[in-house]
């Protein structure tokens, strides 16, 4: 058992401001401290210069120049070592809204450098399970979304969620010796990297679905990553499991200050709830005489009990904001954990026996005891009584009933099968009233050959039995293809990784449409890539649409850096794939010359007929560095091309959820247009020139040629852009209608900013070209 209290570390994120509120106080021994330095209010007209100090320990600070490979390193690693080797660990992140608690869990979305502790803990992880032959690893994992008290299961595979409560509802519940389970939580097993960054990226995608502008969810929820890894020795009956949570809590700030109402005010309630059932948890634990732990009152506290006071080795990351309107938040965020370290857990080895082992062995034990048995008794036994032995153990009872003699005795031998029977023919009789007609009495729970089913019935059962043996080996045979098919897939992959790059390549760098891409996991071969269902063929007026908010989107700049650094990883992967190939080939060739050598030189020994030189063959020598040579190359080459397949993969990933992001904050932004656009509109002068001059759609073109009023908007970019960088001034489309023939621009609304109109009017006639070309306008 380790007794370790748990392990705080504070992490500040960087700002542009140049504040100097706080320092760092770094002291290798005994830590380092944060310290706040606010100034003290203005009082009675006076200027205070003074300033208010708070301090704060922790077992380190990361200032805000700090890497998230650092962060791994000092306070992952700990904890996912001794997970490996058995023990429960929890790391969590705690601090206000956009202080970088998921930044530190899960990691940025731009750049490969940015992956978070998640994603590096299960590199670190494989890696192991790879280096680490004596021992057997077996990993799983859930990912679990609370919101307003209520768990959701963001890995159901099943389905792409498109609203939160698409999703299965979690329940907890508590076995008698108080261990607690989640019910409708799928755990799915992980047997690569590969697999377990699907699930993450499953999960993270299921969230941001979810989520809505009105239901912020990665704010307001908290999200629990669960690895659990088992382990054995080969041959051992011992597992060892452990599991890791890694947590990404809700944002702490206090209510009054974010200034909410309505649903977010519920909301906050909740998360405010949990986490101030979270800090009372917190505070009865640090309190030595408390004997009554309130862990039940939320259903987060309820799933970390363990990670709280309990079996585990747990780990806090406080992410503060060090801008000066955040120092209040921050500060009480430092308080909380200086809380948290008071708290000691205790640890232990989990550690059980493998119950299929188990069996195994006592079956052996019953084999090898009643081989023992057979020896000392002379008999061979059956494991039910004969029709003989039944009848003449009724007679020996018969007889001890008979008998008037107190002392007689009923003697059985050293027989358990014997003296059951007795007594149960005992019991039956009493039972009967039937004392002395040991005979009729037999009781019913005895088998005797008797018992057998008819023969008829036999032979059903038998060819009963026949069927399902002939069903189970054409599934094992199945399963057995498949598990070929699986195999060799991965061989190939392991093999060519040139060929295999270069398909992905293709894939993604084809221009497929927004729903063809994100639709594209249906086909994909991972397992666990979201499946989106592919909409219907999108409009025409759409599809321009979604090509402007696409440009204009936030994450337009960072989709088109990570495309253009898939590519450039993709032909370093190419030419690395090349330079493995090439190597392998030398190393094939050099060996082919080693051994010619060789034979020529045993060939001249068997000619001459004298002994083998004693000393080497220089030849042969400089054949031997060579390939030592080429095979080192080998190596660091091939672990630089694997390195580099992790990183595609994880920014295939990045651009996946990218555009699954995008599509899913143009679908709002269309929702929100369309709705506008019902809504009836004042009569305005542009709408009863419109009507005089008949009806034309926004772009000029009539309306009775144009698809249905809701459909046949496109936006200027001016609308789509105010609304994807969320400009204050959005212009709903709505407003924007503009009526006029095919060949009068005059109609359109402008803007006054030469290089947007520009852009306007081009669009505009680029829109009518195309429908005159179509035939569309005409019609
Ligand atoms: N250490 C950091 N380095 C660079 N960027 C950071 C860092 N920490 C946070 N950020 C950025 O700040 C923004 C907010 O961070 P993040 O979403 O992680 O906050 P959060 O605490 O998880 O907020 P919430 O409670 O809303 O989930 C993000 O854009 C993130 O990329």
């Amino acid at each position: 058992m380790v007794k370790q209290t748990i392990q705080i570390f504070a992490r500040v994120k960087p700002t542009n401001k140049a504040a100097s509120i706080y320092s760092v106080d770094e002291d290798e021994q005994d830590g380092s401290s944060l310290e706040f330095l606010v100034p003290r209010d203005l009082a009675d007209g006076f200027v205070n210069n003074k300033k208010e100090s708070y301090s704060f320990r922790f077992q380190k600070v990361f200032d805000q120049m700090s890497k998230q490979e650092e962060i791994f390193d000092n306070i992952a690693k700990p904890v996912v070592d001794s997970a490996l080797a058995g023990y429960n660990g929890t790391i969590f992140a705690y601090g206000q809204t956009g202080s970088g608690k998921t930044f530190t869990i899960t990691g940025g979305a731009k750049r490969y450098s940015d992956r978070g502790v998640i994603p590096r803990t299960l590199s670190y992880l494989y890696q192991h399970f790879s280096r680490d032959s004596s021992k057997m690893y077996t990993t799983q994992i859930s990912y679990l979304e609370i919101y307003n008290d209520v768990g959701y299961d963001l890995l159901d595979p099943r389905h792409g969620a498109s609203a939160l409560d698409d999703l299965p509802k979690v329940t907890i519940m508590e076995d008698p010796d108080q261990n607690i389970h989640l019910r409708n939580l799928s755990i799915h097993q992980s047997g690569n990297e590969e697999e377990a960054l699907n699930l993450l990226f499953l999960g993270d995608t299921n969230r941001m679905i979810a989520e809505t502008p009105m239901n912020q969810a990665s704010t307001r929820s908290h999200c629990i990553f669960t690895i659990h890894v088992c382990s054995r020795e080969p041959g051992s009956a011992t597992l060892r499991r452990s599991k890791l949570h890694l947590v990404d809590l809700a944002g702490s700030e206090r209510v009054a200050k974010t200034g909410m109402g309505g649903q977010l005010l519920t909301e906050a309630k909740y998360i405010n709830l949990s986490l101030h059932y979270l800090e009372q948890v917190i505070i009865a634990l640090s309190e030595k005489n408390r004997s009554h732990i309130p862990y039940r009152n939320s259903m987060m506290t309820s799933v970390l009990r363990d990670s709280l006071g309990g079996n585990c080795m747990t780990t806090m990351i406080a992410t503060v904001s060090v801008d000066k309107r955040n120092v209040e938040e921050s500060i009480s965020t430092c308080r909380f954990a200086q809380r948290v370290a008071l708290i000691k857990n205790e640890a232990q080895l989990n550690e059980e026996l493998d119950p299929t082992l188990v069996i195994v062995r006592l079956k052996k034990e019953i084999q090898l005891l009643r081989e023992e048995l057979a020896m000392v008794t002379g008999e061979q036994r059956a494991e039910q009584l004969a029709e003989d032995e039944i009848q003449k153990m009724e007679g020996q009872v018969k007889a001890f009933l008979d008998d008037p003699d107190p002392d007689i005795t009923l003697d059985l031998g050293p027989d358990m099968r014997k003296i059951h029977y007795c007594f149960s023919l005992l019991k039956a009789m009493v039972r009967s009233g039937q004392a002395g007609a040991a005979g009729h009495c037999r009781p019913p729970s005895v088998g005797t050959a008797e018992d057998s089913p008819a023969p008829g019935e036999l032979k059903k059962l038998k060819d009963m039995l026949q069927q399902r043996d002939n069903e189970i080996s054409i599934l094992v045979s199945m399963l057995k293809k498949e598990k070929k098919r699986a195999q060799d897939f991965a061989t190939q992959l392991a093999q060519v990784p040139t060929a295999h790059l270069q398909s992905q390549n293709t894939m993604s760098s084809s221009q497929a449409t927004p729903e063809l891409e994100a639709g594209r996991g249906q086909d994909s071969a991972q397992p666990y890539a979201p499946r989106r269902q592919r909409g219907p063929e999108l409009s025409m007026g759409r599809k321009e649409a979604f090509a402007i908010f696409r440009r204009d989107h936030e994450d337009s700049v960072t989709i088109e850096d990570n495309k253009a650094l898939l590519k450039q990883r993709f032909a370093e992967a190419k030419a690395l794939g090349e330079q493995v190939n090439g190597t392998r080939s030398r190393v094939n060739e050099l060996k082919q010359l080693l051994e010619q050598r060789r034979m020529q030189r045993a060939a001249q020994v068997v000619m001459g007929g004298h002994e083998a030189p004693e000393e080497p063959d220089p030849i042969e020598e400089k054949l031997c560095r060579q390939i030592e040579e080429e095979k080192k190359s080998y190596k660091t080459t091939f672990s630089r091309l694997k390195g580099l397949k992790t990183e595609i993969e994880h920014l295939q990933l990045l651009l996946e959820r990218a555009k699954v992001k995008l599509q899913r904050d143009f679908s709002q932004w269309w929702a929100r247009e369309e709705a506008c656009l019902q809504e009836p509109e004042p009569e305005s002068e542009d709408t009863a020139a419109g009507q005089s001059l008949g009806q034309h759609d926004q772009w000029g073109a009539p309306s009775s040629t144009a698809l249905p009023p809701a459909r046949s908007v496109t936006p200027t970019r001016s609308a789509a852009t105010s609304h994807a960088l969320g400009s204050r001034d959005p212009t709903p489309l709505s407003q924007l209608r503009v009526l006029g023939p095919p060949s009068d621009l005059s109609f359109i609304p402008l803007t006054g900013d030469q290089k947007t109109d520009d852009d306007i009017m081009a669009f505009v006639r680029a829109r009518q070209n195309l429908l005159s070309r179509t035939g569309l306008s005409q019609k």
